[in-house]
């Protein structure tokens, strides 16, 4: 499923239009149409519905939706907030069928309140895709209403507000769901904008799927991840499934590098091992089928035997450890770096240039702010651009972890992560992700999929764990790495 920014989503409007010939006011049914399939069964008759409806085309998809409840026997009336004047285009036609259907239209403010306290259900037409903060009277009225009542709340399109000029929002409409037409907008996956939507339910309106197969910008689905993780095979041996090798570990922090080993185990590797300091040894408990390196070992020839190496999970940062990382970069192996490994890169990101295998990094909004040298509000702000940006630049695939992980390739195609909960935000989680991950890149499709499959199965591993067994307070990432099990059993 594509998720796209406003303007990509005009342009497909436009081209819809202009190279399609399908009319504004056709797409407009087709909408109002589609949201009312995927409200009605939540609706009854004995429902006050009121229909809350803007200037632009968003208001368009009211008026269809007000129309057709009415012609199916529904209590609705309508709070248009601008006059007839102001309305245009195939939103004007569908204001005129709506009229003829009878539909009560109140345009005042000061009418319009008692409608909105007795209403049980606001359907928010009031801005989609096309707004512009900040919001003006009587729009930011009509707002701070809808968020007042007791009503259950769907948006049409986006909460009416939100914007991807973050700095410019000021009143949002916070949904209880959004009927998102065609493809997710970003800001249902921006930190300061997804916590309006409520439930997201995506809906068709037949724009041309080949031009938003054009757009490189999806949410991983569990239909991807069938189609590209690895089929084991019957004849399949140890070689078969490659051997990663985990680089870290030192006195100070034991714990994660056993824990991507377990990640890396639990993925089904056909051979793990681990490089650690010859005096941090005595201090793991690795399992039993982990074998271990010692990093005086470490040679070009050495890093050779694997197919995958991922380091940087309580490494240290000593001058040492910057000179091991160095020699580690030089192999044409595929290498994910984390953790310490990210901050050690901090130092010196030109060593990027100079890499001949792919790369992969995966860091949290702190860690990408020191490799890029912004603010982590900055990168909160515009994740999607600042990943892509860097990711181009650099030649690396980019793990940018969070709530709503984006996956970016070298070549600017982003992936977007939907599964996991407040569990994963705990010390150790990501050292299982690098486990998953070098597993995953290793195995399956291409390192992009296999990338995304990581981080999908480790939140879904989580999603089970507390919906079955643990609450996101008491659960530790030793307990969402048993539930891959789970996770790997509903994908094969
Ligand atoms: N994607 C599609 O193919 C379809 C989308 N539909 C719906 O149309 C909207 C986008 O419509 P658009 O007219 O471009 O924008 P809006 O409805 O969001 O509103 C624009 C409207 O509002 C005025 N405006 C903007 N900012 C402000 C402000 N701060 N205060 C006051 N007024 C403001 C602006 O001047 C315009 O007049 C999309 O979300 C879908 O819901 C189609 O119906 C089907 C095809
Ligand atoms: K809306």
């Amino acid at each position: 499923m594509k998720c796209l920014t406003s303007k990509e989503m005009q342009q497909v409007d436009v081209l819809a239009f202009n190279a399609y010939h399908m009319p504004g006011e056709v797409l407009m049914e087709n909408a109002g149409r589609a949201i009312i399939e995927a409200v009605i069964s939540d609706l009854t008759k004995k429902d006050k519905i009121v229909v809350v409806v803007g200037p632009g085309n968003n208001g368009g998809d009211g008026f269809v939706v007000a129309r057709e409840l009415k012609n199916r026997g529904y209590d609705v009336t309508v709070i248009q907030t601008v006059t007839n004047d102001k309305i245009e285009g195939e939103a004007y036609v569908h204001l005129n069928i709506m009229q003829r259907f009878g539909v009560e239209i109140i345009y005042d403010f000061p009418e319009a309140i008692p409608y909105l306290h007795e209403a049980t259900v606001v359907i928010d037409a009031l801005f989609g895709t096309g707004y512009k903060g900040p919001m003006r009277e009587p729009m930011q009225g009509y707002v701070t209403l809808m968020n007042q009542v007791e009503a259950v709340i769907y948006s049409i399109d986006v909460p009416s507000g939100v914007s991807e000029a973050i700095d410019s929002m000021s009143s949002v409409v916070k949904a209880s769901k959004t009927i998102t037409i065609e493809a997710p907008k970003i800001t249902a996956y921006t930190e300061a904008t997804a916590g309006y939507y409520g439930e997201l339910v995506t809906i068709s309106i037949g724009l041309p799927t080949g031009e938003l197969d054009k757009i490189s910008r999806s949410v991983w689905q569990s239909s991807d991840v069938r189609r590209t993780l690895i089929k084991r095979e019957r004849f399949g041996h140890k070689g078969t499934y490659g051997h990663v090798l985990l680089i870290g570990g030192c006195a100070d922090m034991p714990g994660a590098i056993q824990l991507s080993a377990r990640g890396a185990l639990k993925s089904g590797a056909g051979l793990v091992s681990v490089m650690i300091d010859r005096a941090t040894r005595p201090f793991l408990q690795l399992p039993h089928e982990v074998m271990t390196r010692t990093s005086e070992q470490l040679s070009p020839q050495l890093l050779m035997n694997y197919q995958a190496i991922a380091v940087g999970m309580g490494f240290g940062l000593t001058e040492e450890k910057q000179v091991l990382f160095q020699q580690i970069l030089t192999t044409n192996a595929p290498v994910l770096i984390d953790a310490d490994g990210l901050t050690l890169l901090a130092r010196d990101i030109s060593i990027l240039n100079k890499r001949q295998g792919p790369t992969v990094l995966t860091p949290h909004p702190k860690e990408f702010a020191r490799l890029t040298g912004r603010t982590v509000e900055e990168i909160k702000t515009d994740p999607f651009t600042v990943t892509k940006v860097f990711a181009k630049e650099y030649g690396v695939y980019l793990v940018l972890k969070g709530a709503y992980t984006i996956i970016t390739s070298p070549t600017g195609d982003q992936v977007i992560n939907t599964t996991g909960n407040s569990a994963l935000s705990k010390g150790g989680s990501g050292d299982i992700l690098s486990g998953i991950a070098s597993v995953r890149m290793m195995q399956d499709e291409s390192i992009f999929p296999g990338l995304c499959n990581a981080v999908y199965l480790h939140g879904y591993a989580s999603d089970v764990a507390v919906k079955e067994e643990f609450t996101a307070f008491d659960i530790t990432p030793t307990d969402v790495v048993e539930k891959l099990s789970e996770a790997y059993r509903a994908f094969i």
